[in-house]
């Protein structure tokens, strides 16, 4: 699963260098932080509008459109997918979880 993230990370870090014309993802980063951070606004209110239609499909497709467009600020940020994934495994420890979890196996 985190494998996509990684892969995207990837593809997102080259965008970098890519022309703005051939790339959604380079255009975005030409407009700026606030575009991003605009798309994410648009994204949040579709996943929302989506939950609240109860359709399972439209969810998936919004949620994903979310989670893109947060890879892309991280991206632009330099901040790695793995501090992310550094942070919910640090709360997952300390709400006892990963304990409880580990006595189930
Ligand atoms: N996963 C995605 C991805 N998800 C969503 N999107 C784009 O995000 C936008 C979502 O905007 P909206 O929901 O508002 O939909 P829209 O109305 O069609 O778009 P707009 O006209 O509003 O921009 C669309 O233009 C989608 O094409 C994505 N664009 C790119 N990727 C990945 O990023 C990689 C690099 O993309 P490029 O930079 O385009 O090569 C690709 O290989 C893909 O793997």
């Amino acid at each position: 699963m985190d494998d996509i993230f990684k892969q995207l990370e990837v593809i997102l870090e080259q965008r970098k260098e890519a022309s703005s014309e051939s790339s959604y993802v380079s255009s975005l980063y030409k407009k700026g932080v606030d575009e991003i951070l605009k798309k994410i606004g648009e994204e949040s209110a579709e996943v929302i509008m989506a939950a609240k239609d109860g359709v399972d499909s439209k969810i998936i497709y919004e949620v994903a459109d979310l989670w893109f467009h947060t890879l892309v600020l991280l991206r632009h940020k330099n901040i790695e997918v793995d501090k992310i994934e550094q942070e919910l495994s640090r709360r997952f420890g300390l709400s006892g979880l990963e304990e409880k979890a580990n006595r189930n196996q």
